[in-house]
C-alpha cells in the first residue's frame, strides 16, 4: 500500500429502480468535477453499462479487461464531461469473487498508481439488495441512498438499510430525495424514512438534500447528456451544485479507509466471502 493520498469513496445506491440513482451518480460527479475535484465515476451497475448509455460513451475496454490483463487502467478510463473520468464495469464485479492473488494484487496496484490523481470515487451501484451492492457499500466510506416519493421506494430503502446494517455492519447512511415537487417534500420524506427506520434499526440517517423533479433531466437524457452539462442553469443543475458543495464539506478519512487501495482490497475480499 503505497499511496497516502485520501480519496472520498461514495457508493450511490437505491432500494428501488427508476428513482434516479444513475442520474444522481452522474450529475453529482459532474458537479463535484466542476468544483475542481478530480472525480472518477465507477459504473457498478452489473451488466447494464448504464453510465456509458447515459453519457453517450462507448467503452472499448471495461474493468473486466483490466482484471484479465488485457489492458491498463488508463485504457479503461473514459473522459466524461467536466473532465471527470469513468470506469465502465459492464461485465460486473462478479469476476472479483474469483480473482487470483496475482489479479487481486494487480488491481490494487493499478488503482494505487493513479490514487494521487483522484479526489473522489463515485460508484453507481446496481439497484436493490444484490450481492454487488453490499460489496460496494461495505468497501466505501459513504453510502448515499437515493429515494423518491413512492411507497415502494421507501419500503425497498428500508429493506436495503436493514440488510446493510443488520447483516453487514453499516450504520450510517446519507439520504438524497430525488424528483421532489416542492422544497418541503424532501424533508417530509426523509422524516418519514427516519421514523420508519428508528422503530426497528440501529442506524443514523443524514439528510443530504433534495433534487427537484425537472423535465430538463429527461430532455438531457434523450440526448445522452448529463443535465448539469447540457442545462447548467436548470433548477435541477442548481440543486446538484448545492448538493456537491455539501459533499465537498464531508470530512475526508485520514486512516487507511481513505486510501484507494483499501477500497479495492475491501471490495475484492468482501466479494470473495
Ligand atoms: N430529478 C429528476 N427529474 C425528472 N426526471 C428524472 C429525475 N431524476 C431522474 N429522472 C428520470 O427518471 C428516469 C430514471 O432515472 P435513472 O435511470 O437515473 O434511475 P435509476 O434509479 O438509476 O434506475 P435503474 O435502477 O433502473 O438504473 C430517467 O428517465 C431519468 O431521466
Amino acid at each position: 500500500m503505497d499511496s497516502v493520498h485520501s480519496v472520498q469513496v461514495i457508493a450511490v445506491t437505491s432500494g428501488k429502480g427508476g428513482v434516479g440513482k444513475s442520474t444522481v451518480a452522474v450529475n453529482l460527479s459532474l458537479a463535484l468535477a466542476k468544483r475542481g475535484r478530480r472525480v472518477v465515476l465507477l459504473d457498478g451497475d452489473l451488466g447494464l453499462a448504464n453510465i456509458g448509455v447515459l453519457l453517450g460513451l462507448t467503452p472499448k475496454y471495461t474493468l473486466a479487461d483490466l482484471i484479465d490483463g488485457r489492458c491498463e487502467l488508463s485504457d479503461v478510463l473514459l473522459l466524461g464531461p467536466g473532465g471527470m473520468r469513468i470506469v465502465p464495469a459492464s461485465s460486473g464485479n462478479k469476476s472479483m469473487a474469483n480473482l487470483s492473488p496475482a489479479q487481486h494484487a494487480g488491481l490494487i496496484q493499478a488503482f494505487s498508481d493513479m490514487a494521487d490523481s483522484i479526489d473522489v470515487l463515485v460508484i453507481d451501484t446496481a439497484t436493490g439488495i444484490g450481492e454487488s451492492v453490499v460489496n460496494f457499500a461495505q468497501a466505501s466510506q459513504e453510502v448515499l441512498l437515493v429515494v423518491c416519493d413512492d411507497p415502494a421506494s421507501l419500503a425497498d430503502t428500508y429493506a436495503l438499510i436493514k440488510l446493510l446494517s443488520a447483516g453487514h455492519g453499516i450504520h450510517r447512511f446519507r439520504v438524497l430525495v430525488n424528483m421532489v415537487h416542492n422544497s418541503d417534500e424532501g424533508h417530509y420524506l426523509f422524516t418519514k424514512l427516519v421514523n420508519l427506520v428508528n422503530r426497528f434499526l440501529d442506524v443514523s440517517l443524514h439528510y443530504l438534500g433534495a433534487i427537484p423533479y425537472d423535465e430538463h433531466v429527461r430532455s438531457a437524457g434523450r440526448m445522452q447528456r448529463a443535465v448539469c452539462e447540457f442545462f447548467p442553469r436548470s433548477k435541477c443543475a442548481y440543486a446538484f451544485n448545492v448538493t456537491a458543495q455539501k459533499v465537498d464539506a464531508w470530512p475526508l478519512p485520514s486512516n487507511p479507509r481513505g486510501h484507494i487501495e483499501f477500497f479495492i482490497d475491501q471490495l475484492v475480499s468482501h466479494s470473495r466471502r
